[in-house]
């Protein structure tokens, strides 16, 4: 019998995980999720936007808009950062990170910190705000690349029954 062809790229595998991770988070609006993937492509870190260990998702507000301080944006701890402080315990230095969204200025900054070489993404929705800009001057200054992520693939389906396995 020969083997299966219509696998997933390694690229498709860690941006899915990517995109797993980002179903945890409680974001009504935006849900990213991140994954770091060493050089010899296993996975060494994962994340998703979520509020701080200890802040609870029930009290704390979601909304975007109205006071900062009762919008969501000066409490969530943002995916990317997460799956770098969520590493197994290893130097970063030489990783790719697999992130559903083009990393802030804030997230640019702790890449470049942990030693990431690479960002795959899925999504660069916000590419004209400063925040983002300010991430791609960053990267191209600290000499970190980054990519769209390559696939054709639209959709990957998962099943929970143990008959499809
Ligand atoms: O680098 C980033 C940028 C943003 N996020 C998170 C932070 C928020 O929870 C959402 C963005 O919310 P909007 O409603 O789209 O403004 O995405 C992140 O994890 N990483
Ligand atoms: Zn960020």
């Amino acid at each position: 019998m020969a083997k299966r062809t219509d696998y997933i790229s390694w690229d498709e595998y860690f941006m899915g995980v990517a995109l797993l991770s980002g179903r945890r988070s409680k974001d009504p609006s935006t849900q990213v999720g991140a994954c770091i993937v060493n050089k010899q492509n296993k996975i060494v870190g994962a994340g998703y936007n979520g509020l701080p260990i200890g802040c609870s998702d029930d009290d704390f507000p979601w909304g975007k808009q109205g006071d900062f301080l009762q919008t969501k944006y000066p409490y969530v701890c943002h995916a990317e950062l997460n799956a770098i402080l969520n590493n197994i315990g290893m130097d970063l230095t030489g990783c790719r990170i697999y992130t559903a969204l083009f990393p802030c200025n804030e997230c640019a900054k702790a890449i470049i910190q942990s030693g990431i070489k690479e960002v795959v993404f899925l999504s660069d929705k916000y590419a004209g705000n400063d925040s983002f800009v300010a991430s791609k001057h960053m990267f191209d200054t600290a000499g970190v690349s980054y990519r769209k992520v390559n696939t054709q693939v639209k959709k990957i389906e998962l099943s929970f029954d143990e008959g499809d396995v």
